[in-house]
């Protein structure tokens, strides 16, 4: 896949065969222009961008932030769509193709209707879980995915780093796809056998609609903290961008986090059944989870049901407390569902082996520093995979934290970001990461001025180091590192890019830093 093209969309093996006039009676408005014989045409497909049309697709042009989709109508038509699904403003330039030209108002209001009648989701048997917050989605999918897979059951999974179908694993685009791709993602999911799924829910995706018509079983919330305020202002905004997942159109029943504040306000105004879990014993909870052990290989936790003090014992081959939490919260949302706490327990009884892509994910091997790579990109995220880290580095050894921010994303928190690294490691390299449209001197000066002013407050004498580009950066992280150090590079997670002046240049953080250890003489994992 080019790094420029969207990540096609998982399609059904089976496409779907509906009438264009069926999709222009339910959906269409009098504007709309069917041609002479509509029930003739066919719509084996839909997608909304003309990038990825394939013949037989009904090419959805939708307004855009820079761009009516319209403008790419004849595109589309060159690629084999049969009709143009758009709002009044895309008619001219859609119906100028002399394509069957369907109109809608609201168009991306009701791509979850239409999706769902074209890929007839209503109908699939699969138990579907969502996963939404700040933090911890993508590790809760996959943890979600590897406890229902040792239970037995057949399972898809989509996140912000891989979609599983089948066994196949294919690349993620968008965090949660687009409405149409995720309801044919369903559709592929269903003619796979899939029985369960876990999907991540970003709170974009939710006020962008893509979510409409999945009929979510049991969805998680895992924390509300401070990411994204380039996009919603504010935590109280923020926080009523995910409260919608929370309502009878998107699910059934919830199992939420009380670790951040808006858990409880979730929980208290939800109006469907919700159930919380709290990794703090004095807080009131339906679940408690308690971590009994962390290790360089992963964390042991006993969760615990208030109601009747059912409890299971386990352990999740990731580091950290939050993994252990994410991994509650994970057996708590199953329990829900109507997994027996039986078959919850011997599933885990050996553990639960999970491999998250880039999340806190160690890449060094049995010799020289202990080197993880992580996609944590917020405060919060920088203080837990610290803190985890810190966990497993043995008595004596250093904490070396390597790390930029994100261009043209949330300026507000670099500061916050800076100031967690001086708090919780003992040294740090600041580096760039996806400069976007943005001087990436500028960022590090940004997070310079952060670290600076935060260690001339609490910890006068700490080593900042400033280091372009990130493959130096890593080097000289290595460089710096004795026998019995940690280095813990937050950014680049499972990411192969890096975004540079709007273009995506091939980068993988976690093969920079495996190479950095072997010309250091360290072979890695
Ligand atoms: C802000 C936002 O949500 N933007 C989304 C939006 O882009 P846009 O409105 O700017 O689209 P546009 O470029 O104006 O184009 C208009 C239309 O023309 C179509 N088009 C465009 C070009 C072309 O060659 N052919 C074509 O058909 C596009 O598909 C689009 O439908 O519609 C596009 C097509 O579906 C999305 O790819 C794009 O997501 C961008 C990539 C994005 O970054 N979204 C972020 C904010 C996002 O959703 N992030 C969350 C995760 C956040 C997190 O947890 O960190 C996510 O769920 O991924
Ligand atoms: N429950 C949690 N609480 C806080 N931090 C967490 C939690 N689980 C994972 N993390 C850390 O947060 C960062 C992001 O993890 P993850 O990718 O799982 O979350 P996410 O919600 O999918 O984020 P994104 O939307 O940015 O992909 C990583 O640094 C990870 O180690």
């Amino acid at each position: 896949m080019s790094l420029t093209q969207p990540a096609p969309p998982v399609r059904p093996r089976r496409s779907p065969s509906k009438p264009l006039a069926e999709l222009g009676r339910r959906f269409g408005d009098e504007r709309s222009v069917l041609g002479s014989s509509p029930e003739d045409v066919l719509i084996h497909g839909i997608t909304l961008n003309s990038a990825t049309v394939e013949k037989g697709d009904v090419f959805v042009a939708l307004t855009g932030r820079k761009q009516h989709g319209a403008a790419f109508a004849a595109d589309a038509k060159a690629a084999g769509a049969v009709a143009v699904l758009t709002d009044p403003a895309g008619l001219e330039q859609a119906a100028a193709t002399g394509l069957p030209v369907v109109v809608h108002d609201e168009l991306r209001a009701s791509l979850g209707a239409i999706a769902a009648w074209l890929f007839d989701t209503d109908a699939s048997p699969i138990k579907l879980f969502g996963v939404t917050g700040t933090n911890g989605k993508t590790s809760m999918v996959h943890i979600l995915e590897a406890i229902l897979t040792q239970a037995g059951v057949t399972t898809g999974l989509s996140s912000t780093a891989e979609r599983h179908v089948d066994g196949e694993k294919f690349t993620s685009g968008l965090t949660t796809p687009e409405t149409v791709d995720l309801h044919s993602l369903i559709a592929r999911w269903t003619e796979g056998g899939a029985e369960a799924a876990a999907v991540e829910v970003s709170a974009q995706s939710i006020e962008r609609h893509r979510i409409d018509g999945v009929p979510f079983d049991v969805v998680g919330f895992t924390n509300l903290t401070h990411d994204h305020l380039d996009d919603y202002g504010d935590m109280a905004t923020y926080l009523e961008a995910k409260r919608p997942l929370f309502r009878p159109e998107h699910a059934k029943a919830a199992v939420i986090s009380l670790d951040s504040p808006a858990g409880a306000e979730i929980a208290g105004t939800a109006p469907i059944p919700v159930q919380t879990i709290s990794s703090d014993p004095a807080v009131a909870a339906d679940w408690h989870v308690e971590v009994t052990n962390e290790t360089i290989d992963g964390v042991s936790f006993t969760l615990r049901r208030t109601v009747d003090d059912w409890s299971v014992s386990s352990s999740v081959s990731a580091i950290g407390s939050v993994m252990a939490h994410n991994a509650g919260l994970a057996l708590a949302m199953l329990s829900l569902a109507g997994y027996s706490e039986e078959r919850l327990a011997e599933a885990v009884a050996d553990g639960i082996d999970v491999y998250i892509p880039g999340r806190t994910e160690r890449v060094s091997g049995e010799t020289g520093p202990a080197v993880f790579v992580d996609f944590g990109h917020s405060e919060d995220a920088f203080v837990r995979t610290l803190d985890a880290v810190r966990a497993v580095t043995p008595a004596g050894g250093r904490l070396i934290f390597l790390f930029g921010a994100d261009g043209d994303r949330d300026k507000t928190k670099r500061p916050l970001m800076s100031a967690a690294a001086v708090d919780h490691s003992d040294l740090i390299v600041i580096t760039d990461h996806h400069p976007r449209m943005e001087d990436p001197a500028a960022i590090r000066a940004a997070l310079l001025e952060g670290a600076r002013t935060r260690a001339a407050e609490t910890k006068p004498g700490f080593e900042i180091v400033e280091v372009s580009p990130p493959e130096a950066a890593i080097r000289k992280a290595v460089s710096l590192a004795r026998e019995g150090d940690s280095i813990l590079w937050c950014g680049p997670g499972h990411q192969s890019y890096r975004d540079i002046a709007g273009v995506r240049t091939a980068y993988s953080g976690r093969e920079e830093a495996r190479a950095a250890l072997r010309e250091a003489g360290y072979p890695p994992r």
